[in-house]
């Protein structure tokens, strides 16, 4: 088993990386626990709940279960509710743990509602998909969207421990897995070149979740995200560099309407984006952008953003957390493996918007 350490002031805690973690999550629920909430999905439910359950069931402590519907398009207040209203209808008090078994939608909701629900119980991350487990499980980001933006409301919690059993990736669609690898890629862009460097020779070996490959990706992301966020819990600095293409891709998730693109495959098209921004404003390579744009297409991500207008563009985009008095700030690379956070000027942003309203080829 790999054990990587997140330290924060919110919280410390490991994670567990290792085949078969699902049957030993118990060892993971603290012993004064008074019970356990599994919160999950019907599709996450029906392939590892009764895993998980039973692996739970070991701690002798009582166990109910909370299904939330499936989908980005059910992050949101109704759905986080549904969450509360199973809490207090099986009367539970605040010494329970809740389990988030699923996805990253699943772990953002279900750590959002544990670090409400009688001001903050305790939750464990149980990542499912390659994007929790390389990214959402970790640093303590919980929340859900609004209608108006992406993970509007929400708070920094961290979970007592996360762990990753990395055979459930062996169900995963592949559209769900190369969203996940655009996350990955994102660690080598920002803080280590040579990591971007490993990906593009392994690329194949990932997209067919070769096990030590995937192992591997798995651990040095949980690695690079548990340095940035033990630097910087809260976003006041660092922690930005891990935007890296959000500020792009969350412009498509909810200007397409949520769920239409997935996170990941935003994500990989905003990195694209703001590659190309920095090439206009910080000096990134044409050959580096060229890198950028060829690793996304081949793990199975969009290049070509949606052409949603340039007026449209701005307005989505203007509701980014990371703009301040109306401007808007972009993490930008120089060069693969370094990160600055800047604002940009208006022209500069503009000719990357144009063009994605440039015709398909
Ligand atoms: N908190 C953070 O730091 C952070 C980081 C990155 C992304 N996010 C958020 O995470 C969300 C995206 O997460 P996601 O990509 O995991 O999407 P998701 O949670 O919607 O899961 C994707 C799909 O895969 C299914 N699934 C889950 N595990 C499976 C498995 N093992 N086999 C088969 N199917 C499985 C799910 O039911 C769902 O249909 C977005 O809302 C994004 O904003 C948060
Ligand atoms: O953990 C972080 O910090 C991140 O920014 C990771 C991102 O991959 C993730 O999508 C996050 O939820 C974005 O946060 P937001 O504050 O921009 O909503
Ligand atoms: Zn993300």
């Amino acid at each position: 088993m790999n054990t990587v350490q997140v330290e924060t002031p919110g919280g410390s805690y490991p994670i567990h990386i290792a085949s078969g973690r699902l049957d030993l999550l118990g060892q993971s629920i603290p012993d004064d626990a008074t019970a356990i909430a599994l919160v999950s999905n019907p599709t996450v439910y029906a392939l590892y709940g009764q895993r998980a359950s039973q692996a739970l069931a070991k701690t002798g402590k009582r166990l109910v279960h909370i299904e939330l519907p499936d989908g980005e398009a059910y992050k949101n207040w109704e759905t986080l509710n549904l969450i509360f209203d199973g809490l207090l209808q099986n009367r539970l008090d605040r010494k329970a743990v809740l389990v988030a078994l699923g996805g990253g939608v699943i772990g953002d909701m279900g750590g959002y509602a544990a670090s409400s629900y009688m001001r903050g119980i305790r939750f464990l991350q149980v990542p499912t998909t390659l994007l929790a487990q390389v990214d959402s499980s970790v640093g303590g980001k919980t929340g859900i969207n609004h209608p108006l933006g992406k993970n509007m409301i929400g708070a920094f919690y961290q979970p007592v421990a996360v762990e990753i059993d990395t055979d459930v990736l062996a169900t995963l669609p592949g559209r769900e897995v190369a969203a996940g690898l655009a996350e990955v890629i994102k660690y080598g862009l920002i803080i280590d070149a040579k990591f971007f460097a490993w990906c593009e020779e392994h690329v194949d070996a990932l997209r067919a979740l070769d096990s030590q490959a995937i192992t591997y990706a798995i651990q040095r992301s949980c690695e690079l995200k548990a340095y940035v966020v033990s630097q910087d819990e809260r976003e006041s600095g660092l922690r930005a560099i891990l935007n890296f293409g959000h500020t792009f891709g969350h412009a498509i998730e909810s200007g397409l309407g949520y769920g239409e693109w997935l996170h990941g495959e935003a994500v990989g098209c905003g990195m694209v984006q703001a590659a190309e921004l920095s090439a206009i404003t910080s000096g990134l390579s044409a050959e580096s952008v060229q890198r950028v744009r060829a690793l996304t297409a081949a793990i199975g991500c969009p290049v070509r953003p949606p052409d949603l207008g340039t007026d449209r563009w701005l307005e989505l985009m203007q509701v980014d957390k990371k703009t301040e008095g109306g401007r808007l700030r972009f993490v930008l690379i120089p060069e693969i493996g370094q990160a600055v956070f800047e604002s940009v000027p208006a022209e500069a942003l503009r000719r990357v918007l144009d063009n994605a309203a440039l015709p398909q080829e």
